[in-house]
């Protein structure tokens, strides 16, 4: 695709998103929900951080999307993601599994091999919690932040999507988008988004939303997902301190971002 469909394709991701303004259920960790709602209300998104197995059967059929992230994985809560990504792959709505710091515990890992098994449309990750899934192996123990490099993750992206199904999203410094056989890598983005938590949570939420409003191009809604939030970061940037008011002008600029500055910004290449 010419970087010029990719700016539009963007653009029109975004505006349906806005339009549509699509409910979005979040079992997120407990570091991350405020983030991650403020994020998707930003982007025009309706979240909702539903995390109850009771209320599951009732609730998750009536959303666009589902966001399940481990970040804070305990035993009870595991019963509810997967009910609720049950439920979300049964009724085809499309839902995202972040493994947040995978590598952390063998309880963690099994339970987000677990999760891949129940199909998520995407898996977002970053460098070092993508090498151990897809090698189902935990020997990188970081933590949530990653050890690696995005592009040391490709050929471990690659094998995960073509082993799950899922397209699969490495975030770093250049974020890379693969379904196993195209390799995308969206080159927005500043390296100060790494020094606020949750902020890998929120993409995630993020691309839920825009899987949401074109579920049959998981690979391009997730481009567009990446490269809106890397912009929205370069503009919060510009007007930053430090992190702390990054968190705060990062959503403005999500809110606000125009046409204009979306075709300009963008940077999408296909790596392979
Ligand atoms: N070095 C970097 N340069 C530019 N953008 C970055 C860099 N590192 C992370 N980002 C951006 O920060 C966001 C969060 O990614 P990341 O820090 O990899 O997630 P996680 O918090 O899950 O480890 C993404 O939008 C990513 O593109
Ligand atoms: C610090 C931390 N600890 C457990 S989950 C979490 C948040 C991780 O957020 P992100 O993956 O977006 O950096
Ligand atoms: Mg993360």
């Amino acid at each position: 695709m010419e970087s010029k469909e990719w700016s539009s394709g963007v653009w029109t991701h975004l505006t349906a998103v806005r339009r549509r303004s699509p409910l979005v259920q979040c079992i997120t960790n407990l570091v991350s929900m405020d983030l991650v709602a403020n994020t998707l209300l930003s982007a025009g998104a309706s979240p909702a951080m539903v995390h109850s197995i009771a209320e599951v059967p009732d609730f998750t059929p009536h959303i666009h999307a589902l966001c399940v992230n481990v970040g804070t994985l305990t035993p009870d809560w595991l019963p509810s993601m997967k009910a609720a990504a049950e439920l979300a792959s049964q009724l085809k709505k499309p839902w995202v599994l972040d493994p947040a710091a995978v590598s952390c515990s063998g309880f963690r890992l099994k339970a987000c091999l677990e999760l891949v098994e129940l199909k998520p449309s995407v898996i977002k990750g970053n460098g070092s919690e993508i090498i151990a899934l897809s090698s189902a192996s935990r020997s990188h123990t970081k933590g949530a932040d990653s050890s690696h490099e995005s592009t040391e993750a490709i050929e471990a992206a690659k094998s995960l999507a073509l082993s799950s199904g899922a397209v699969v999203a490495v975030s770093g410094a250049v974020d890379i988008v693969t379904d196993g056989k195209r390799v995308i890598g969206v080159h927005n983005g500043t390296k100060m988004m790494q020094k606020i938590t949750a902020t890998g949570c929120s993409l995630a939420g993020l691309v839920a939303a825009f899987l949401a409003v074109d579920p049959l191009q998981p690979l391009e809604a997730t481009v567009s997902a990446m490269s809106v939030f890397g912009i929205a970061g370069e503009l919060g940037e510009a007007m930053a301190n430090g992190p702390a008011s990054l968190r705060m002008h990062l959503i403005d600029s999500l809110y606000g971002l125009d046409e204009t500055t979306v075709l300009n910004r963008v940077r999408i290449t296909s790596l392979g």
